[in-house]
């Protein structure tokens, strides 16, 4: 379990992060969106005792980082992946971690398993490494201690589709298991599919929490009339706002059962009903990050 609660954190004039809360459940996997600079890497700082805030607190556990005694045993964190020392293969990395933490050195070839990295790779220095590659290496060091929380920052940056469809694999393993996983994108495709949870930030603020139902519940529904123009008349007269996408159809603020009810009684027959699809929450995404609140979103 991380508990973040009313996290801030100020440069000088500048407020990075502002009152920032939110919780991870054990069992669960939470994306943490928002845009480049939104606040979601000084966020993550905070929570590992890596930055210090300038109010609020984060606990894993109940416990502050700083306070943990073997923080590798409990919490993984990647928060850079080019952080590794280049000098040193990827076998050497792990053996040195695994040694630090009292880990069993029979864990790093598992781990070296588990993230794709074959014999040649696990021998070639870090300098060697794609990005791809140190990601990799970046999270078999953050599961070496068998934790049971994982933090990683953009751990899909430089990960080819097929990498990331892996890593989302590993991810949803590990919270089945009731790991608890916090990571970062800027990009909603990128988490989405893993995510149980989205919490959303925009200019260092928290704009949209919940999972994806809930955030896209009032986003309104799509429908397509056989007469799109009766339908939109119909809807607008009723009182019901709607925006008409490109392909004809139409996005009306309402449930389902009132656009349903509305077009019965015009005698409007309809071709398409449905919640507004992931165009909706790409939408509501980079309408939140702009800056605005999830009312004013969805409205
Ligand atoms: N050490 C620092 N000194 C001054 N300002 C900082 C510092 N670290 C971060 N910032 C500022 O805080 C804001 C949030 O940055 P942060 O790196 O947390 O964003 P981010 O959401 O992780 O973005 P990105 O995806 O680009 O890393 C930015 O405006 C950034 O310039």
């Amino acid at each position: 379990m991380i508990s973040v609660e009313h996290l801030t954190k100020r440069y000088g004039a500048h407020t990075a992060v502002d009152g920032v809360t939110f919780a991870c459940e054990p069992g669960t996997v939470t994306g943490f969106l928002g845009p480049n600079g939104a606040g979601k890497s000084t966020t993550m700082r905070m929570i590992c005792g890596l930055t210090p805030p300038s109010g609020g607190s984060a606990t894993v556990h109940g416990v502050p980082y700083r306070r943990l005694p073997n923080p590798g045993r409990e919490i993984g964190v990647l928060l850079d992946a080019s952080a590794q020392h280049p000098g040193r293969t990827g076998r050497e990395v792990l053996g040195l971690a695994a040694q630090t933490m009292g880990v069993d050195r029979r864990r790093v070839g598992e781990l070296l398993d588990l993230v794709g990295l074959n014999a040649t790779a696990a021998k070639r220095r870090v300098r060697a490494y794609s990005l791809g590659m140190r990601q990799r290496l970046g999270i078999a060091l953050a599961m070496l201690g068998d934790p049971r929380v994982l933090i990683l920052d953009e751990p899909a940056n430089g990960l080819d589709p097929e990498g990331i469809f892996w890593m989302r694999g590993v991810l949803r393993d590990f919270a089945d298991r009731g790991g608890t996983v916090l990571l970062s994108s800027h990009l909603l495709r990128e988490v989405e599919a893993v995510a149980d949870r989205l919490v959303v930030i925009g200019g260092g603020r928290v704009v949209a929490s919940g999972t994806k139902d809930e955030l896209l519940a009032g986003s309104g529904v799509r429908v397509r009339g056989l007469e799109p123009e009766k339908l939109e008349w119909a809807l607008t007269t009723a009182g019901v706002p709607v925006t008409r996408t490109a392909d004809g159809a139409l996005v009306a603020q309402a449930d389902a059962e009132t656009v349903g009810r509305v077009a019965a009684a015009a005698g409007a027959v309809l071709l398409e009903l449905r919640p507004a699809d992931d165009g909706g929450l790409e939408q509501l995404f980079l309408t939140l990050t702009a800056g605005r609140t999830v009312k004013e979103a969805v409205k």
